[in-house]
């Protein structure tokens, strides 16, 4: 079976094709980006999602701008160098403004900005970017499935499969590789709310590749734990801080804080582009999502009219919650003295 590949670069008409993670899992389509605004609009709107997948979009939105720009220059209106720069700057931050969280984002689009200035091609460093994921996405699968035993149950929040990434995923590469490696696995995804990413993404990708998968509500996780029916517990994540504070989707604290009080080991695979070494957590923009994702499911109101709602959609987990790190050159263990 074809692995799922989130993101595509059309070589033929220079343009980037993403699936549409906003329909899935009931159809598989696609939304195609001819400008760097379609992909600062795609972003936004969570047609693509997941730190890594976020990051290589962007590049690309860069390398589309780079694009456009040489097509002014070559035409009537021939842009100077100086309004080229200023166009290809606008772009990275324009991009830069699309989600606050996830640091794949600014690590991608500053690298691309660093190419441009060094008179490279963007669109070359973009698609070094999207090649490297993938293989980084490979090497945390292979490094992490050694921690999986055959007849595993492992639970999984939000998505951080091939979808979130370029192919393969982060914590979804590990039980991937497990089940490559024929480790008999279970994967219960939580639902997710309020974007439902492990319901219908992380269900939809595991499904696809015949990987057993079950769904709960966010709240069943600690029931599910109580009952011994979780061996361990592994996560994406949108930023590393230097002390291994790890940000990733709301409810994975809650979840780190349960494993610790169950005694399920708890861990986080992530590329060292996911790293920040430069700032602290009060530096960090969690960001907060429109509150119609909460007062509405399917369109109605659930809530009574005036009531308002907290919709952070990240949240932090102290690295003392943490059994390790799996990245694509080792597995970090935060607490081993
Ligand atoms: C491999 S991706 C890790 C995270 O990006 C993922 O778990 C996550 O929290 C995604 O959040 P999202 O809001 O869907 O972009």
């Amino acid at each position: 079976m074809k692995d799922l590949r989130p993101i595509i670069w059309d070589n033929e008409k220079n343009q980037l094709i993403l699936i549409d993670q906003r329909k899935l899992p009931n159809s598989l389509e696609y939304f195609v980006c001819k400008t760097y605004e379609d992909v600062a609009f795609a972003i936004k709107d969570m047609v693509v999602r997941g730190a890594p997948a976020i990051g290589v979009s962007a590049a690309y939105g860069m390398a589309l701008a780079e694009l456009n720009n040489n097509n002014i220059a070559c035409g009537s209106k021939r842009a100077t160098k100086t309004k080229g720069f200023r166009l290809i700057e606008k772009a990275h931050n324009e991009l830069k403004n699309t989600r606050p969280t996830a640091v794949n984002l600014f690590w991608a689009l500053d690298r691309c900005m660093e190419a441009y200035k060094n008179n490279k091609s963007i669109l070359n460093e973009a698609k070094e970017i999207h090649n490297e994921d993938i293989e980084i996405c490979k090497k945390i699968g292979q490094i992490g499935e050694k921690i999986i035993n055959d007849g595993d149950t492992i639970l999984t929040h939000c998505n951080a499969g091939a979808l979130a990434t370029s192919a393969y995923g982060t914590a979804l590469s590990v039980i991937r590789f497990a089940h490559y490696n024929n480790k008999k696995i279970s994967v219960i995804a939580d639902e997710t709310r309020p974007r439902l990413q492990g319901a219908n993404l992380t269900a939809y990708e595991l499904n696809y590749e015949n990987i057993p998968v079950k769904v709960i509500t966010d709240n069943t996780a600690g029931f599910l734990m109580k009952m011994g029916k979780i061996d361990k517990i592994i996560v994406g994540a949108d930023r590393i801080l230097k002390d291994y504070t790890v940000f990733n989707k709301i409810g994975t604290y809650s979840l780190a804080v349960l494993a610790k009080y169950h005694n399920v080991p708890f861990y986080v695979g992530a590329p060292y582009s996911t790293f920040d070494y430069e700032n602290s957590i009060e530096d960090i923009i969690i960001e907060e999502r429109d509150e119609k994702e909460v007062k509405y499911i399917n369109n109605i109101n659930i809530m009574p009219e005036g009531v308002s709602v907290y919709n952070y959609a990240f949240d932090s987990t102290p690295a003392e919650l943490i059994t390790g790190i799996i990245t694509e050159k080792e597995i970090i263990y935060p607490n081993k003295k």
